[in-house]
């Protein structure tokens, strides 16, 4: 299939609380093979539409579709089942676990393979746990963080747990990776290191979508961006087009949130 039919797509998506609209049938396409960002100001509805794609929340109206098929009514973890996976805003390892052990819970998650059976002292567990072990440990080479496998996240610096959940997230090679603020909390050299590894991810297959504050960030790396104001789309473009427009301007690159 071509990037154009392995898109993840939103039609007519609505939102409401309490009879407030904070998502007003929104269109949208995330094409594979692309980064696409998603920005705009505090409450614009940002992390609204992720929770929507990601099945955290269900919208009242609309569709989302990948690669044509319906993904209304699926759990987040029937998604991810489906290789549609996301990160989190804030990092959520389980600080108990090394970091080899946690990237094999996404081997787990995303391939409904027996986490529980991998630590059975049978054969099976024993072969299945060695399988997850090497796909965990080619993510993290993937990243550079090859040696860090065998610590705890407590003894890693921020940037590092931030590429570990990273690890996690493309371990089990989905076609669709959702970013929440990956620079969160990351400092200048920290976020550098993201770029490059989130330029090194893109690939043909791979729908990419990023929800990020820094703006260096999202106009280096993404191929489009959508900007997003008060439930609606207000630009949709490359970084340079969405730069130059009037209303994004206006309503946010001009804002106290630059
Ligand atoms: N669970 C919820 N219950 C009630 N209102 C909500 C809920 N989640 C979001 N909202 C409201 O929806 C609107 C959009 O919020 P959302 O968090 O999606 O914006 P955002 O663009 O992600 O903002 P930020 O950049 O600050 O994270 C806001 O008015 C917010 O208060």
């Amino acid at each position: 299939m071509d990037a154009a039919t392995n898109a993840l797509t939103g039609q007519g998506i609505s939102l409401s609380f309490g009879g407030i609209k904070v998502l007003k049938g929104l269109d949208v396409t995330f094409r594979a093979g692309e980064i696409t960002g998603l920005i705009g100001p505090n409450g614009a509805g940002k992390t609204s539409l992720f929770n929507c794609l990601t099945g955290a929340y269900s919208p009242q109206e609309g569709q989302i579709a990948y690669a044509g098929q319906s993904l209304d009514g699926l759990s987040p973890a029937a998604r991810a089942g489906k290789g549609i996976v996301r990160s989190f805003q804030h990092v959520a390892l389980s600080l108990d676990l090394t970091v080899l052990e946690n990237v094999m819970i996404g081997v787990a998650r995303n391939h409904h393979a027996g986490w529980l059976n991998a630590f059975l002292p049978l054969p099976r567990g024993r072969a299945e746990r060695a399988e997850m072990e090497r796909a965990a440990m080619g993510a993290l080479t993937d990243l550079g963080l090859a040696d860090a496998a065998h610590s705890l996240p407590d003894a890693l610096p921020p940037g590092m747990l931030r590429l570990v959940e990273i690890a996690r997230a493309i371990v089990g090679k989905p076609d669709v990776l959702l970013l929440d603020e990956p620079a969160a909390g990351l400092n200048n050299s920290e976020t550098r290191d993201l770029m490059q590894t989130l330029r090194k991810l893109r690939s043909g297959g791979l729908v990419m979508v990023v929800v990020e504050h820094d703006m260096d960030l999202v106009m280096s790396i993404c191929d489009r961006i959508y900007v997003m104001n008060f439930g609606e789309f207000v630009a949709c473009g490359t970084a340079d087009e969405v730069r130059r427009d009037p209303d994004v301007i206006r309503i946010y690159l001009g804002s106290d949130d630059d």
